[in-house]
């Protein structure tokens, strides 16, 4: 394990109001990490001390080796940040908002164009240098603050609901760019998302939740751990169904027309299917999702 992001112990609290209650974890250095919680767990808070904006109240929050709180212009070095809300200039051309934040990066003039075409080729946007941000669309505004964010060659990318807003096809744009950004450039991201199948993707996903982080692992260790798999199995010999589940121990209810049974053992679930296939008119399976892990453990569903 090789920890880019190390938090340890971490609290926050506004007034006697504890936002963040002694939260510890570690993001592997070039990984996928997804943070996920309902409405006010303290993803925003615990984000916004990671990037310098705000001061946590005790503990230890390290980016590459770097205190949050006391090396801010070193960690400030380190990270880019894609925010909810946009925040480029709509007055101004894609050159012009990006020259700005190589400006306030203090990036020498001599490499600024060099570094402006990188970051816009990564998204794919190099024919729209000259374009007015106003006359843009969600997707491309979105594809500009990402190659903002990457002007000053960070180490962390921090995406707070990236794709929130866009449509499917523009989610999926931005999703290859952020992948492509992984993988070639060894970048890790740090992102939250109320949309499971991007965290699904992730390497590893937290759920945060009352200030605490009540979860933490792969997408499939969440699963396998929390979720039941099941199958919604319709037959036309009801007694006949209801005899091979219980020899096989599968538990079952009966839906109207159907029973849904609940599986863990695969081949056992064969073998009741195979033995009372003539009667099946109809089957399918379901494998938990992380949404399902998601309502598990918050009692929450994600989108609120
Ligand atoms: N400046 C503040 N002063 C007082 N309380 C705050 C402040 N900022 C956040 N809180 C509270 O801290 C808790 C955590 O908020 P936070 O914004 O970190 O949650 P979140 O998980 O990011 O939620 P969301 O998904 O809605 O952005 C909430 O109860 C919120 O009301």
């Amino acid at each position: 394990m090789n920890p880019i992001i190390v938090v340890k112990d971490f609290v926050k609290k506004y007034g006697d109001f504890t936002a963040v209650d002694q939260v510890s974890f570690e993001v592997e250095s070039g990984s996928i990490f997804a943070f996920l919680g309902p409405n006010g767990a303290g993803k925003s808070t615990t984000i916004n001390t990671l990037c310098t904006i705000i001061d946590k109240t005790s503990g230890t929050l390290l980016i590459d080796g770097k205190d949050v709180s006391r090396d801010r212009d070193e960690v400030r070095s380190v990270i880019g940040v894609v925010f909810q809300d946009s925040t480029l200039d709509s007055k101004m051309t894609v050159e012009e908002n990006l020259k700005m934040h190589c400006y306030f990066y203090g990036l020498p003039k001599s490499v600024m164009n060099e570094r402006i075409d990188f970051a816009l080729e990564i998204v794919d946007l190099v024919e729209l240098k000259k374009a007015m941000v106003s006359t843009l669309s969600g997707g491309m505004k979105r594809r500009v603050e990402i190659a903002r964010s990457l002007l000053h060659l960070p180490k962390v990318l921090f995406l707070d609901e990236p794709t929130t807003g866009l449509d499917p096809q523009t989610r999926s744009n931005i999703w290859e760019y952020i992948i492509k950004l992984q993988k070639e450039r060894d970048l890790t991201i740090f992102l939250t998302t109320h949309y499971m199948d991007e965290a699904e993707i992730s390497d590893k996903v937290a759920v945060m939740d009352h200030g605490k982080i009540i979860a933490f692992d792969t997408p499939s260790a969440l699963k396998q751990r929390y979720t039941k798999n099941k199958a919604d199995i319709t037959s036309t010999d009801v007694p006949g169904l209801e005899a091979l589940l219980t020899k096989f121990n599968i538990s079952f209810t009966r839906n109207g027309g159907y029973h849904s049974v609940e599986w863990s053992n695969l081949p056992s679930l064969m073998e009741v299917i195979s033995e009372h296939r003539p009667a099946i008119q109809e089957l399918e399976i379901k494998k938990g999702t992380l949404n399902d892990v998601f309502l598990e453990i918050t009692g929450k569903d994600i989108r609120g």
